[in-house]
């Protein structure tokens, strides 16, 4: 994890596997996002890349898999959970920028993150079961709610990998970039924008944003309307009005 600014970068580092998610790997990301939690008030946004420019990450390690138990696979996978929920809880916006493969416990990754960049030159897959396993890093929970759940079916149950363009237009893709120089730069470009805000709104909105995902309309409303009561407890909420009123540019928080 490096700093530059106030853009922490999260960098799998393991190209000769491209990038795939050990144990080992999962502990480092769950670290680094500690560290970030630690650092809070000077990072505004997080980046999350896959080194070696053929893969954001290219799935779980499957070299890591062969012979494991059914309690080792079941320790795996909560580990894998344990890293999206401390991703989940980041108090600033979490960018997946992919510039290439991002499949199985990749695509999971990136899903776990607040929403996905990507080059022309990426591509996007559950292929679990092609190995006789199923995803287990939340694929089944975030892939329906961002694809829909008969496109997220078909994705899990054919394995297939999509491009670029079906990605976009399935909505798993936010935005698309020529290479990833534009990526970098782009997903550079939305924190700096998201850096003019309240920190403290746009970390009560994601609190808000996670906590009703998946939940009932009624339960989802609940948490928007507690979280919507607190913002009028805060100063920042109080300098964003009074700034605007007095047509001048906020001074929020740090
Ligand atoms: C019990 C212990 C578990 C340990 C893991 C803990 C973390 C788990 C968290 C919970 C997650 C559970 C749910 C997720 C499950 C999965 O993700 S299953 C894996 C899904 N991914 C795949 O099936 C993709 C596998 N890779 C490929 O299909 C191809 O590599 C490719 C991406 C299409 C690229 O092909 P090509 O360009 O031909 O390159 P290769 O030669 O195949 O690959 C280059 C080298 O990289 C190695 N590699 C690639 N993917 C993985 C991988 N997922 N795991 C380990 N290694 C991988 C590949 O073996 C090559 O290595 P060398 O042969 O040494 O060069």
């Amino acid at each position: 994890m490096t700093l530059d600014g106030d853009v922490a970068i999260v960098t799998i580092d393991r190209p000769k596997a491209l990038n795939a998610l050990s144990s080992t790997v999962l502990e480092a990301i769950d670290d680094a996002f500690a560290r970030i939690a630690d650092a809070a008030a000077s990072i505004r946004g997080v980046l999350v890349v896959g080194a070696g420019g053929r893969a954001f990450v290219a799935g779980a390690d499957i070299a890591g898999m062969a012979g494991a138990t059914p309690e080792e696979g079941r320790r795996s996978a909560e580990l894998g959970h344990r890293v999206a929920a401390r991703i989940e809880a980041c108090h600033a916006p979490v960018i997946a920028c992919v510039d290439g493969f991002a499949l199985g416990g990749g695509l999971e990754l990136a899903l776990s993150c607040d929403f996905i960049y990507a080059t022309d030159a990426s591509s996007f897959g559950q292929p679990e079961v092609r190995l006789g396993l199923i995803p287990g890093f939340g694929g089944t929970v975030r892939l329906p709610r961002v694809v829909g759940p008969a496109r997220a079916k078909e994705l899990i149950y054919s394995g297939r990998r999509i491009g670029i363009e079906e990605a976009v237009a399935s909505g798993l893709v936010v935005r698309r970039f020529a290479d990833r120089d534009a990526l970098l730069a782009g997903a550079r470009e939305t924190i700096a924008q998201v850096a003019q805000n309240s920190p403290v709104a746009v970390a009560n909105a994601k609190r808000v944003l996670v906590g009703a995902a998946g939940r009932s309309t009624d339960e989802a409303v609940a948490i928007e309307i507690g979280g919507f009561g607190e913002a009028f407890g805060t100063d920042d909420m109080r300098e964003g009005v009074a700034a605007f009123l007095e047509k001048r540019s906020p001074g929020f928080s740090r």
